[in-house]
């Protein structure tokens, strides 16, 4: 297996439009519907990172800035930040788009992190992510704390072990 790979080799994008089945009430689309597509579009990017099954392992703070008409065009974009051993974090950011007027805004972004399995779905270690850009750059110096609040949160690390989120917190860089 490769032991290494550019983030821009598993970048996954995905564009969808929001039909009536979609949406809620007020005609937007529906929160959970978003989810389902972020999880999707998430996946197919870890797995072409790490050429094995995933399964979505945490979901952090997911935001809704804007709501999303009816007929808009959504993309999704999908980032690996950084691989640890079996685990990816992935950053998915969207965007809605209203094609006639022109008008398009970002609406969502959220990490989710994604663990390779192998066939009896046990944890398998996946190729180490490099960065070429500096926004890649970027995201994979900060994935370390996030994953460190994320572990911390989901009650498998002692918050003394986190040091980078401590780092972080006491205004370190
Ligand atoms: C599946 C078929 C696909 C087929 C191809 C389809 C094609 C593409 C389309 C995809 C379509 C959508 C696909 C969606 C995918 C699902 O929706 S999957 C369904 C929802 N998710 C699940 O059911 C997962 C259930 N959980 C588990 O299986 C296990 O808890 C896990 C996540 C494998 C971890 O297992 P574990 O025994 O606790 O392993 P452990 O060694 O302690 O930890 C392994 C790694 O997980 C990390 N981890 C564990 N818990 C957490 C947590 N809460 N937060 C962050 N990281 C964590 C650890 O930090 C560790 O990372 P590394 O240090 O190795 O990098």
């Amino acid at each position: 297996m490769t032991k290494t790979k550019y983030v821009s080799e598993s970048l996954t994008t995905m564009t969808e439009m929001i039909f009536p089945n979609d949406t809620n009430t007020l005609g937007n689309l529906m929160g959970g519907n978003l989810m389902r597509m972020m999880d999707v579009v998430g996946a197919i990017c870890a797995q072409k990172h790490s050429n094995r099954i995933v399964v979505t392992a945490s979901v952090d703070n997911v935001s809704f800035k804007e709501s999303i008409p009816l007929g808009s065009v959504v993309t999704l974009q999908a980032k690996v930040t950084r691989a640890f051993s079996s685990s990816m974090e992935v950053v998915i950011d969207v965007w809605a788009e209203n094609i006639p007027a022109q008008e398009r805004v970002s609406t969502n972004k959220a990490f989710f992190t994604f663990v390779a399995v192998d066939q009896s779905g046990r944890p398998i270690d996946v190729p180490i992510s490099l960065t070429e850009t500096d926004d890649e750059k970027a995201l994979y110096e900060g994935a370390l704390r996030r994953r460190q609040l994320r572990l911390v949160l989901a009650g498998r690390m002692k918050p003394s072990e986190a040091t980078e989120l401590k780092t972080f917190l006491n205004g370190g860089e």
